[in-house]
């Protein structure tokens, strides 16, 4: 009855960045919308392709999206926000949704469960008036018949879509979960009637405990929805984790499939769940990180479970939209590593070679069982993961190395050193990475512009932003970051233990990127890796310029981390190397350092029984990396992505001097939850979104200091945006922070 070998979902952003590339040019007006849907349906084709000529018998249908998959999912039910219903283009619509126009403010963006793509968050109230559009998916499923592809289509499930959606009006949206469901039993009767065989509906919500009750809802809910009469058959993805008790919930329904993620789950989960009569999609080849599958230990679990479900198909963990691509382009990757590692490609290769072997026998696939076991087997001993000097260190270090002095003499004595206003005005760090900056540093890899012409030009760039912030009359300076790539590949590429990709573009969020680095051994530091530009900034200034780096649980959340030891070593390891760098940032005269840490959220693990032994270690770990400092230097801190509720009291305990935070679109609530904990540091709420292209006047950063006043006494408050500048325009960015310290000056008096 069923499939054996599949994946869960692919990347659809194309190898080279083809879609970004598209829908970044029909945006900008370069390209016409005709041409936007071929470069789409040659991504789709090709995709497909790839999977069939891999080897695969069930192909993920309606994987694709211009911008987000739960955009697309509220598309499909009818879920847009009110306020883009006047917008009677389709495609003009949804791009709005996503970005907003000069009238319109778009969803909010939010961390897809604890990877760094983000996803649109849907507004849902009481009127929202759900109507089923089917139209994408269908395409999509004509499109993969017509190739005669044996396609599966995708969707997000009721429960996930309201369970990651943000109530209106009060409204909690799972209340709302009866008006979805005959939608779905609509969609259900529509794709079997197109001639889907399989229906695959993600539920990865069900790995969290993100809301009370969720296993008896999933029962519900699929008791319902595999009671649909003339319906495809009916597969359950989980993914991000062990779906615990609702695996069960689950198995006591109709529905014909489930799918599980046994690299972070656990098999005893699956094979207790009552799973005989279903087929079970063992989720076994990591699609969250970049090893290679040992496939003797894979083959093992594999014929372990067996015994325990009905029909037993093989796939990855989760969608591979997490990965790069293909090892193929990594020219500069060294053979022993490249031996250690899988992006999508080869683990579609894994997967279908698993599947054989469970099949026909291992001896079947001799060939790729045996290169997996030789590659893994120079991972034992390479010296790369073992640094004797480092291992020393770390165990030389004691309690004191990660606290400071009290927070209150501290600051009596920054202050004095610094001589601040009242309500000080800064930014983030960023500011815009325009298409000269990115230029300049393709054209140095490419070799037509010399390391000297290089530094030079971003000298220039360094000048302009420190005239520019002097000019507007900001207190504390930054120096713009023009020479980074990336606030974690950056550094990535100045430590040993990591290797940065050349080509292993993973989508973030809509048309942006990034090229996670790979930490696949011991972390040192050769040499400073900021110090000359910050020395440079501040040598152009009389104003006090930040210092800026990057945390050590970014640099891992952002990074595809090893797994042969626990994270917590790892960090302490990153760690060490930034507080190398914050001392020689201090001996270099540069008197205040900012360590952001924008994904400490992010890594929040999706059980809660989990969190505190992670906040432990993440917060030791910054600890570390900042407390080596005199009592002078200012630490400042920095997080965005909002719904910090669940770690407000780790980022008391950081115990930076000033902690810049996330705060425009949400009104300053968070500084009553700050309050609400005794927090009694400097902090400075964003008053400026960044994230739309929108100018926001003074008088709207007046009211937001006024609110924050409210929360907060006038000596313990900064004046910032709520993010870096990097994507905005300098145009935008000149305006916004004329009118930023305008409100500063105004409130002030
Ligand atoms: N790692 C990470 N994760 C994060 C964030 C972050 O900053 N870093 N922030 C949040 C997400 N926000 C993001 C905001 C912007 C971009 C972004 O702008 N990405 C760029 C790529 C940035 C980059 O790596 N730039 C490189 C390479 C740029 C490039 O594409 N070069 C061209 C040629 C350059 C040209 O001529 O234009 C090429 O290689 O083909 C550089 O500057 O050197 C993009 O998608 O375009 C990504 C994430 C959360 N997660
Ligand atoms: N310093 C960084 C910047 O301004 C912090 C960004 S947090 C995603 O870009
Ligand atoms: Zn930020």
């Amino acid at each position: 009855m069923g499939f054996h070998t599949t994946v869960t979902g692919t990347a659809r952003i194309g190898a080279d960045r083809e879609l970004k590339h598209a829908v970044e040019g029909y945006w900008a007006g370069r390209l016409s919308r005709e041409e936007l849907h071929r470069v789409a349906a040659d991504l789709r084709r090709s995709g497909r392709q790839q999977l069939l000529a891999a080897g695969l018998d069930s192909i993920p249908v309606n994987t694709f999206s211009y911008y987000d998959q739960m955009l697309d999912m509220a598309a499909t039910l009818g879920a847009l926000p009110p306020r883009v219903a006047a917008i009677a283009d389709p495609l003009d619509r949804y791009f709005a949704a996503a970005r907003g126009t000069a009238d319109v403010l778009p969803l909010e963006m939010t961390k897809w469960f604890d990877t760094n793509y983000h996803y649109l968050v849907p507004e849902i109230g009481p009127d929202t008036v759900f109507g089923l559009d089917a139209a994408t998916v269908l395409a999509d499923l004509a499109e993969a018949l017509a190739d005669d592809v044996p396609a599966r289509p995708v969707v997000i499930g009721p429960i996930t879509f309201l369970g990651l959606s943000k109530g209106v009006d009060d409204l909690v949206p799972l209340d709302r979960i009866d008006d979805l469901l005959p939608l779905y039993e609509q969609l259900l009767t529509d794709l079997a009637a197109a001639g889907a065989e399989w229906v695959q509906i993600d539920e990865p919500i069900l790995v969290t405990d993100a809301h009370d009750g969720l296993a008896a809802l999933a029962e519900r809910v699929y008791s319902r929805l595999s009671a649909v009469a003339a319906r495809p058959r009916l597969l359950v993805q989980t993914y991000f984790g062990d779906a615990g008790d609702a695996l069960a919930a689950l198995g006591r329904t109709d529905i014909d499939g489930v799918g599980v993620d046994l690299v972070r789950g656990s098999v005893a989960t699956v094979e207790a769940a009552g799973l005989a009569d279903k087929l079970v999609v063992a989720g076994i080849v990591d699609g969250h990180n970049v090893w290679r599958t040992d496939l003797d230990a894979a083959l093992a679990v594999l014929t372990d479970l067996r015994p325990h479900v009905g029909t037993l198909a093989v796939s990855t963990s989760c969608s591979t939209l997490h990965v790069p691509y293909s090892l193929a382009p990594e020219t500069g990757l060294d053979d022993v590593l490249r031996g250690w590692l899988a992006f999508a490609a080869e683990k579609f290769d894994e997967v279908v070679a698993l599947s054989r072997a469970l099949t026909d026998g291992r001896d079947a696939q001799a060939a790729a069982f045996d290169a997996a076991r030789a590659a893994l087997a120079t991972r034992a001993d390479d010296p790369r993961r073992h640094d004797a000097d480092l291992r020393a260190r770390l165990a030389g270090l004691t309690d004191a190395d990660r606290i400071r002095t009290a927070a209150t003499q501290r600051q009596e004595l920054s202050r004095a050193h610094l001589a601040l206003p009242t309500l000080p005005t800064t930014t983030i760090g960023s500011f815009p990475q325009t298409g000269d900056i990115r230029a300049a540093r393709a054209r140095l890899r490419a070799g037509t512009l010399d390391a000297e012409q290089y530094r030079a030009q971003m000298e220039a760039e360094i000048a302009a932003v420190i005239a520019l912030q002097e000019q507007i009359g900001l207190d504390v300076l930054v120096h713009g970051e023009p020479e980074r790539n990336d606030m974690v590949q950056y550094f990535a590429e100045q430590l040993t233990g990591f290797f940065a990709t050349a080509n292993g573009w993973v989508q973030s969020y809509g048309s942006r990127c990034v090229r996670p680095p790979i930490l696949f051994g011991d972390v040192q530091r050769p040499a400073p890796m900021t110090v000359d530009w910050a020395v440079y900034a501040q040598g152009l200034t009389d104003k006090p310029v930040k210092g800026m780096l990057t945390g050590p649980v970014t640099i891992l959340a952002w990074s595809f981390v090893r797994d042969d030891q626990p994270l917590a070593q790892t960090a302490d390891q990153v760690a060490l190397a930034i507080r190398d760098e914050t001392l020689d940032l201090q001996e270099a005269g540069i008197g205040i350092i900012q360590v952001d840490e924008p994904a400490l959220r992010e890594l929040l693990p999706l059980r809660a029984t989990e969190r505190a032994a992670y906040l432990e270690w993440a917060v030791n770990a910054f600890k570390l990396s900042t407390a080596g400092v005199n009592d002078e230097t200012q630490i400042h801190t920095h997080l965005c992505y909002s719904e910090f509720g669940d770690v407000i009291g780790a980022i008391a305990d950081l115990d930076a001097d000033v902690t810049s935070i996330e705060a425009a679109r949400s009104h300053m609530e968070v500084l009553d939850d700050l309050n609400a904990i005794g927090f009694a540091a400097e902090v400075g709420p964003g008053v400026y979104d960044i994230h739309s292209p929108r100018v926001p006047a003074a008088e709207e950063m007046t009211t937001l200091l006024a609110e924050a006043l409210a929360a907060v006494p006038a000596d313990r408050l900064w004046v910032n945006p709520d993010c870096g500048l990097k994507t905005r325009t300098t145009a935008q960015v000149t305006a916004a922070l004329t009118a930023m310290v305008d409100a500063a000056k105004a409130v002030r008096a």
